[in-house]
């Protein structure tokens, strides 16, 4: 299924976001580019929260974060209430972030995994659907965390 598909990282990632991007576009999905310009350095939360909003907003169906580890883009995405955001390094866990999770938001470390590797962990993330069930209990759960409620 062709998704509309947003796609952001910070100057550490920029080189795989495009890879990924012209990937993705390969494969048939409208394919929206966040940013940041190759060359400028930025900072990874302002460009995860970029994507956060314009998924939750319906400016997209699923989100690709990138920078170099990963790691800071996929924590400034999760601040988002509404989002999902798996940190992958092969496409088994991006499969079973979709399966299980329902994961938005695909998150991988430019420094850290190759090209060809990147480029199947987001075949797989596009590819394999929620197995509700079970799972839509849990994922439930992640949208009302109880730490988050006032006291009484
Ligand atoms: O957020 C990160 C680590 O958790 C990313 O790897 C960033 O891309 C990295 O911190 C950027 O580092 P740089 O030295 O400014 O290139």
């Amino acid at each position: 299924m062709a998704l509309r598909l947003a796609f952001a990282s910070d100057h550490a990632a920029t080189a795989l976001r495009a890879a990924l991007l012209d990937h993705a576009r390969e494969r048939g999905h409208a394919v929206e580019d966040l940013g940041p310009a190759p060359g400028e350095s930025v900072d990874y939360p302002d460009y995860g929260y970029r994507l956060a909003a314009h998924v939750a907003a319906g400016g997209a169906d699923r989100g690709i974060a990138l920078c170099g580890s990963g790691i800071g883009i996929s924590i400034a995405v999760n601040r988002h209430p509404a989002m999902r955001c798996a940190l992958v390094s092969e496409p088994l866990s991006a499969a079973l972030a979709r399966a299980h999770n329902d994961a938005n938001i695909l998150a991988m470390g430019a420094r850290l995994i190759g090209i060809e590797l990147a480029k199947a962990c987001l075949d797989a993330f596009l590819t394999t659907e929620f197995g509700g069930e079970r799972h839509a209990r849990r994922v439930a759960k992640l949208s009302a965390p109880p730490f988050a409620k006032e006291p009484a």
